[in-house]
């Protein structure tokens, strides 16, 4: 017996989905009667889907907010892996992750996009763990070595320091304990209204 939401469900079903499609396995073959009924299902839910921009707000559905809806972190969405942010007494942010065939870049490896994505998430739950939230104005990455699909790597967040309403941040991905990825982020306090 799970108490997993529907929504978290289809959505974790969307995931194993994609990567299937994508897997050596499919190939790009995928039967074309099993297609249909992918498409007949995506039609089914489009025509229930409410508007966009009330729906990434976090309007709809009260305590069903934005951060269920990442693309990082979010149950609920299909393109989040979705990690799991601890954070420890400091207000450090850390998460495994284990990255399918659909954050490919080079042959075997994450795309560097995505890895910018998760970092700046990363560092975002660091600064709000240390009561200092923020935008991303600014993002430096370094890409030290790949980072493998299908092996468990560690992404981090650590809050830098603070001076105004400017944050300073740094990112990684481990990989076997070592960085691969480093960024170092400039966030800045604003309240944002849609
Ligand atoms: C606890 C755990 C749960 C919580 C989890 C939460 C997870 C959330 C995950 C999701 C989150 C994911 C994260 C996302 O995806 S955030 C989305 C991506 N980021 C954006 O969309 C930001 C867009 N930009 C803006 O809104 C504005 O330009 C910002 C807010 C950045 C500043 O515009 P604003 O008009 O307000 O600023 P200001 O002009 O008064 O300047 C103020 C100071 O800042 C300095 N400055 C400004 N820009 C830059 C720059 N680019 N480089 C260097 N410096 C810059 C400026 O010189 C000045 O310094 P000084 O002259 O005072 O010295």
């Amino acid at each position: 017996m799970t108490d997993e939401k529907p929504a978290d469900v289809a959505a974790r079903a969307v995931r194993r989905l994609t990567s299937a499609i994508l897997s050596a396995r499919a190939h790009g073959a995928v039967d074309p009667d099993l297609a249909a009924e992918i498409s007949e299902l995506a039609d089914l839910l489009d025509a229930e889907a409410v508007d966009a921009v009330d729906c990434i707000s976090g309007k709809v559905g009260t305590h069903d907010g934005a951060l269920e809806r990442s693309p990082v972190s979010g149950p609920k969405n299909p393109v989040a892996i979705p990690l799991r942010f601890e954070l420890d007494d400091d207000g450090n942010a850390s998460a495994p992750a284990e990255f399918p065939a659909q954050y490919q870049g080079p042959a075997g490896f994450v795309h560097g996009g995505v890895s910018g994505l998760i970092l700046d998430v990363a560092m975002a739950v660091a600064n709000s763990g240390s009561n200092r939230p923020g935008m991303t104005a600014e993002m430096t990455l370094r890409y030290l070595r790949p980072v493998p699909l299908h092996r468990e790597v560690t992404v981090r967040g650590r809050h830098l320091r603070a001076d105004g309403r400017k944050m300073w941040a740094r990112g990684t991905i481990e990989v076997d304990g070592e960085e691969a990825v480093v960024c170092d982020g400039l966030f800045i306090s604003k309240e944002l209204s849609l």
